[in-house]
């Protein structure tokens, strides 16, 4: 079976002469659901309007379906764009809105009609049909788009940015609306975003990207747990990031040598001893204890610190460390573990296990 998307060695220059994207390359199956998560400018839209049709391919291809599809003007793809402003007709009823794209295609008035109610009823529509989208909600017309985009029946659903309009409160609740729909239509979702806890919700997988290339592609818990680089560890999550020179591996664990003494994690990919490299600690894999009153943390990871500051957050305590020399340190525990006795300015003990550890390679 061929892939439902895939992207053979991708890139696109503008006519300034910049390039916006890199050597992009991705398998997608029919199903999943897919974000391109990344800063302003990273080339995540370029990419999904390369897709669409919208924009030319400098070079590589692209597939749906095993069909090469570069040439194909945007109305020939079986693709559907959901933009960030939704781009509805303000003047056209919510029903006309949505049966739009089936118009543009010719087809019959009865199978138009047919199609369309029954993706109101799907986005529950049908009470605000014949409304003009102008004077509907934010929540309201984000689904209007939807029900448009989804009405030609894409094999491929291709979202900007869908619920960047939204405010806090509707986006969660719109999130989970979105998760269970593609569920439930099994189509396949590209999803455009710069929020990373969006991308971490509804995902099979990201695609996190920097400057017009893939940094890594890995699933939410992946990426999360795993990063295989520099930048993933400081984009996503609260990592610290201990820098020096791998000096052994083996048994799957290796051990970098840092000022701060000689750690050990799990490497990801090929690292040759004597490389730099730098040990990644995920903000909860830390246990903190107090320095003083007899007690005593941990053998081999640990590090002694002070600190900074604390957050609490919920349930959650985010607390900043210092170690001395400048090293920073971002910890989180559940409250009930530091609520008491863990006070700004007091020297504590931090240890980790090596397993929720990951070694990365560092250019030089
Ligand atoms: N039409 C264009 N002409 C020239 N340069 C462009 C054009 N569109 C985008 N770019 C540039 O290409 C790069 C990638 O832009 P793109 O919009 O794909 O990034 P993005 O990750 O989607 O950012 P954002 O989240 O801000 O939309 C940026 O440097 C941008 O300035």
């Amino acid at each position: 079976m061929p892939h439902d998307l895939e992207l053979i060695g991708v890139g696109k220059t503008y006519d300034n002469g910049a390039p916006a994207v890199i050597d992009f390359n991705l398998n997608v199956e029919k199903g999943e659901f897919i974000a391109f998560l990344g800063p302003s400018g990273c080339g995540k839209s370029t990419t999904l309007r390369m897709i669409a049709g919208f924009e030319d391919i400098t070079i590589g291809d692209i597939f749906i379906k095993g069909k090469r599809i570069n040439d194909l003007p945007p109305e020939r793809r079986p693709t559907s764009m959901i933009f960030q402003s939704y781009a509805l007709f303000p003047h056209m009823s919510v029903r006309r809105n949505v049966g739009y794209g089936l118009d543009v295609k010719g087809m019959a008035k009865r199978e138009r009609d047919a199609k369309v109610e029954r993706i109101l009823d799907t986005l529950g529509l049908t009470d605000i049909a014949d409304q003009r989208p102008d004077r509907l909600s934010g929540g309201q017309r984000q689904r209007i788009a939807l029900a448009r985009g989804l009405v030609v029946e894409p094999d491929i659903l291709l979202l900007d940015e869908p619920l960047g309009a939204l405010d806090a409160n509707l986006r969660k609740a719109i999130q989970a609306e979105l998760k269970l729909l593609q569920i439930n239509l099994g189509i396949t979702f590209i999803f455009v975003t710069h929020a990373q806890s969006e991308a971490l919700t509804m995902s099979d997988r990201i695609v996190v990207m920097s400057n017009g290339r893939i940094e890594q592609i890995s699933t939410p818990r992946d990426l999360y747990t795993r990063p295989k680089s520099r930048f993933v560890a400081q984009f996503i999550g609260r990592n610290t990031i201990l820098p020096g020179t791998l000096t052994a591996a083996n048994d799957g664990f290796g051990e970098v040598q840092t000022t701060h003494g000689r750690f050990r994690g799990v490497p990801e990919g090929k690292i040759a001893p004597g490389a730099a490299a730098a040990l990644v600690v995920p903000a909860e894999a830390f246990t903190m204890l107090p320095i003083g009153g007899g007690a005593s943390a941990g053998v081999g990871n640990t590090l002694d610190a002070r600190i900074e500051s604390r957050d609490v957050v919920g349930p959650i305590i985010r607390f900043q460390l210092l170690v001395e020399g400048g090293q920073s340190v971002a910890l989180e525990g559940h409250m009930e573990h530091y609520a008491n006795g863990f006070p700004a300015g007091s020297p504590v003990r931090v240890s980790w296990d090596a397993a929720k550890a990951t070694i990365i390679p560092v250019a030089a």
